[in-house]
């Protein structure tokens, strides 16, 4: 367990100092307990001889100053090392996550890493602290008493060998059962946080079907948690009570030891006395340990879950890296891909071209593989068969940062920080001047929505972009993708249902933007305003090309994109109907 919480931190020196403060205190405070045997000794005698005592008690003196500067140093450390731990391990696996694929951060996968950023690391740094010192301590003060008991009889220094095996012993069943019972209510309380997201997301269906108190998912999440919790405190009582026994057992065996050497005079007074000291300060923190146990298997748990994390596969990174590109042109030959632990095969032979200065639109029913082609060409995956190249470079040759330097994404649901609409648009780039965010802003269609805000361009967004519209959102990624001059855009609308307003403007927007002879523009296409607008269209179905051309040339043919645009027209009539 030390050793592997030696490891997980980066810069583990801090954590070595702290422990290696315990840990010396702790040998030292056994040795200190041997040194009541000459001084007993020279007090236990029908005539005290202070003279034979002071030379002990000088020791004495000077190992407990010794003891006092340890702890004084060792508190300080033992406060910061909380905080800078946690930092420290915070900092290791946000820069590993920030070289993992970007496929890699489906739902499941971010609400890990978030449970791991903010509990299990600032956990783990805080028992790494606050239990594995107390667990040092426990160890190795007993292990020093049994050494210096060794020294003065070696009876009851096996006395106290065989109760630290029999305390061992208890300890490993208590420690197991400690476990499971901690991965079991882990399990429980997930259970109970996915149903209270639930509740909070479901709240208008809930309210409006007489479940705004809970649904029957969250109250057996919420019965099967206390369940799981007093199943857990039964289940340790049991080892708990025999680790309590082996102590409380030892202490009686060590009493009757003493007597004994004492009455049949094998040992003096003092030895008897001291021996008695050492055994206590022996049971002692021994017995501390069970009290330690639930705590140190929590901390392994935690351990392993940010252990996972960090063993996360990274993209290969290839030796000699190109780091940029001449041109912006896109070509799939002959790609192959299943997502990983995923069954059939997302795309299969895929060849397409994607030039420069035209827009293509990626259409075909759900699934057919869309969004997984835009996810190739920004290498959130790597390929299992064919090539895809950007610029004439095999992705997987390029930097990754040269590779997204290059791509602006405009996801359906983009993501805005807490900040003013001005500084949300400066991630693109920092050093934009007044000029060229407006000029982006208006490439956007988003001058007209500023205009609006109350405060303008310093007005603030709100928790993830809430404050606008998803159009408004959508048109904020778009004038990313202008101002960081991305000569790639990977456009995805689906789903994305906008008012006929921000449809229009949306739309435009992404017709403008494959304007740029240099840009090349993906879009998966949803809206017949984008597919009028595109140069190209690619139909795919069951992640195969069916068909490719002009949307004339597809109208023309009468296959699959023709259905589809018909589908379209019906849907946008019934719209003009409707309204
Ligand atoms: N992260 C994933 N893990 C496993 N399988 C996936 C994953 N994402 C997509 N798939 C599967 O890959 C295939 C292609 O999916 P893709 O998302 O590319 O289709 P799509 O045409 O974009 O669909 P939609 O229009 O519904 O978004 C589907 O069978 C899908 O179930």
């Amino acid at each position: 367990m030390i050793r592997r919480l030696y490891r997980l931190w980066p810069e583990p020196r801090l954590l070595a100092r702290l422990w290696l403060l315990t840990a010396a205190q702790a040998v030292l405070q056994g040795l200190l307990l041997g040194l009541l045997v000459p001084v007993l000794d020279a007090f236990v005698r029908p005539e005290p001889d202070l003279a034979a005592a002071a030379p002990w008690l000088a020791l004495g003196a000077a190992g407990a100053a010794a003891h006092a500067v340890l702890g004084i140093i060792a508190t300080p450390v033992g406060f910061k090392a909380a905080g800078v731990l946690a930092a420290q391990l915070r900092r290791r696996l946000m820069r590993h996550v920030s070289t993992l694929p970007l496929g890699w951060f489906t739902a499941e996968h971010k609400a890990r890493l978030a449970r791991a950023v903010t509990a299990d690391v600032g956990d783990t740094a805080q028992l790494a602290v606050t239990v594995a010192g107390p667990a040092i301590t426990s160890t190795l003060l007993p292990a020093t008493v049994v050494a210096v008991t060794f020294a003065v009889d070696w009876r009851m220094a096996l006395l106290l060998c065989t109760i630290a095996l029999a305390a061992l012993w208890a300890l490993r069943r208590a420690a197991r059962i400690a476990e499971i019972a901690e991965i079991e209510l882990e399990r429980a309380a997930a259970g109970v946080a996915g149903r209270a997201i639930e509740l909070g997301q479901a709240q208008p269906v809930l309210r409006a079907a007489g479940h705004a108190g809970g649904t029957p998912r969250m109250h057996a999440a919420l019965a099967d948690h206390r369940e799981t919790y007093r199943d857990g405190m039964r289940r340790a009582r049991r080892p708990f009570f025999v680790y309590t026994g082996v102590i409380t057992g030892g202490f009686v065996a060590v009493l009757a030891l003493a007597a004994e050497l004492a009455l049949s005079g094998r040992i003096g007074v003092a030895e008897a006395i001291a021996l008695l000291v050492l055994a206590a300060r022996f049971l002692e923190p021994l017995g501390n340990l069970i009290d330690l146990i639930g705590a140190l298997r929590a901390m392994t748990n935690k351990i392993a879950r940010v252990e996972e994390l960090l063993a996360a596969p990274v993209l290969p990174a290839p030796a000699g890296p190109v780091r940029g590109i001449g041109e912006a042109g896109i070509e799939f030959s002959r790609v192959g891909f299943t997502y990983p632990g995923g069954g059939a095969p997302a795309l299969s032979d895929v060849s397409l071209r994607f030039r420069p200065g035209t827009t293509t639109a990626l259409v075909g029913p759900s699934g057919s593989g869309k969004t997984t082609v835009t996810r190739l060409i920004a290498r959130f995956f790597d390929v299992d068969t064919g090539r895809v190249r950007v610029g004439g470079v095999d992705v997987r040759e390029l930097d990754p940062a040269a590779l997204l330097d290059e791509i602006a994404i405009v996801f359906q649901d983009v993501y805005l920080f807490d900040d003013t609409i001005e500084n949300n648009l400066r991630l693109a780039r920092q050093e934009a001047t007044r000029g060229e965010l407006e000029e982006a802003a208006r490439a956007a269609r988003l001058d007209e929505v500023i205009e609006r805000l109350p405060a303008g361009w310093r007005t603030r967004v709100g928790e993830a972009g809430a404050q606008l519209s998803g159009g408004e959102r959508q048109r904020v990624a778009i004038a990313w993708a202008v101002l960081k001059r991305a000569r790639i855009v990977l456009v995805d609308e689906a789903g994305s249902a906008l008012d006929p307003v921000n449809e229009a403007a949306v739309s435009q927007a992404i017709a403008d933007l494959g304007d740029d002879p240099e840009r090349t523009v993906v879009v998966i296409a949803h809206r017949p305003a984008t597919l009028a607008a595109a140069d190209h269209v690619v139909s795919l179905d069951g992640g195969r090309v069916v068909e490719t051309g002009t949307p004339e040339e597809l109208l023309r043919t009468g296959g699959a994109f023709a259905r589809l645009n018909r589908r379209y027209e019906r849907a946008r009539r019934w719209r003009i109907a409707g309204t």
